[in-house]
């Protein structure tokens, strides 16, 4: 059982580092360090609060049961479709996200090493078409390939650190912050990276809904990328100044410009390959969970076949969209990640918020998470909160 539960750990930490860490730097390069780490605490605390939220609500149900139908219990059939359409929502958030993500990676891997500009759009293809491919063909061929794969992200992510690290100059991270409008703006995706919580009924299934060690689950799991994230802004916004990536911000967009930061700023080609070999791993590694996450859930709504004809549509029906999407916003992966928190901050937030009002109602529980009701009402402005910054960022 004890395997189980460092197993548990490493699936919550696993599922939440991701491809939202790279984009963390871009979000808040104009920021600074202070705010970032304030930030960052904030965040961590309220989604393993939330997830603890969860918790509270599964020791009343069987282990086996899903978000969905835990919504329609306690909020009826307009909670069990909006948490529906949230869930798709935000898979299909994430997937385009990641595809024009490794797109713009992939196409910049190819102009290096051919000389020639090579267009995102045919990276977006590349990586669709391949990373598709693996979905399509089932459950043990993305299984294989994660193993290999989250190993080597782990391992990448350390080193990009250790190689980042001797570079870090303190003045930078004194910066204070430029504009109140980029805190609000980088609150989305920081929020979005601490994102893990469409696995709790899986982990809950396999922890055979044991409290306490859940508990230390969520929050252990959830520390870690904490700690990664903060030194990740530490060796981001240390080593690069604010002007010079807000410089680079207003030529290049997205994951390129973090690449290009790192190319004139560090200035060393091992730094560089470090970096690009740990944001291929992120992207594909959260790909391959989202992706495949999507995929099951659109075949079980539309009664799709398991046969090859009915994977195929399945195929078509998870990654059309988020092609699309893609192939028109080629600088779309920060977009696309600010409209997942919209739906993370109903799913992870309002519904646990909101379940557990009813539970404390109805039910006399062993366990009941600490803060009552003014800490539910808080988790209730922030999932509000977090919509409107995303709102007020796009429309701005
Ligand atoms: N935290 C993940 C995104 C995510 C959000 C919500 C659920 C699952 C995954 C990332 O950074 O890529």
């Amino acid at each position: 059982m004890k395997n189980r539960t460092l197993g548990s750990i490493l699936i919550v930490a696993g599922t939440t580092i991701g491809a939202g860490m790279l984009a963390m730097p871009l979000a808040t390069a104009g920021v600074g360090f202070g705010a970032t780490l304030l930030i960052l605490i904030l965040i961590w605390l309220l989604m393993s609060y939330t997830a603890l939220l969860f918790l509270e609500v599964y020791q009343h149900h069987p282990i086996q049961t899903g978000l969905a139908a835990l919504a329609k219990c306690y909020l009826g059939k307009i909670g069990y479709g909006i948490t529906g359409f949230n869930m798709l929502f935000l898979m299909y958030a994430l997937t385009s996200a990641y595809i024009s993500g490794a797109g713009e990676l992939i196409a910049s891997t190819i102009s290096a090493w051919t000389g020639q500009s090579f267009s995102s759009v045919g990276g977006v293809l590349i990586f669709t078409l391949m990373g598709g491919a693996v979905v399509c063909v089932g459950t043990h061929s993305v299984d294989f390939f994660n193993r290999i794969l989250f190993s080597a992200k782990i391992i990448f992510l350390i080193l990009m650190l250790a190689v980042m690290a001797p570079h870090i100059r303190i003045p930078h991270l004194l910066t204070l912050p430029l504009q109140q409008g980029l805190v609000l703006s980088a609150i989305p995706i920081i929020f979005t990276s601490f994102g893990f919580h469409g696995s709790i009924p899986s982990i809950v299934h396999y922890m055979g809904g044991h409290v306490r060690k859940l508990r230390c689950v969520f929050i252990v799991g959830s520390a870690i990328p904490l700690i990664a994230y903060i030194f990740w802004q530490l060796v981001t916004l240390g080593s690069i100044s604010s002007e010079t990536f807000i410089g680079i911000l207003a030529q290049k967009t997205g994951l390129n410009a973090l690449l290009e930061a790192a190319r004139t700023v560090l200035n060393f080609s091992h730094v560089e390959v470090t970096l690009h070999l740990f944001s291929d791993f992120a992207l594909v590694t959260s790909f391959l969970g989202v992706a495949l996450g999507l995929f099951d859930y659109l075949a079980d709504l539309f009664k799709r076949s398991d046969t090859a004809k009915g994977r195929f549509q399945t195929g078509v029906m998870t990654f059309l969209p988020p092609l699309i999407f893609a192939l028109f916003y080629p600088n779309g992966f920060i977009m696309a990640l600010g409209f997942a928190a919209i739906a993370l901050a109903v799913l992870a937030l309002i519904l646990p918020a909101l379940m557990v009002w009813k539970v404390r109602k109805i039910h006399q529980g062993n366990y009941q998470v600490w803060g009552g009701k003014p800490g539910l009402l808080l988790v209730l402005g922030c999932g509000f909160a977090v919509m409107g910054f995303q709102i007020d960022s796009v429309v701005l």
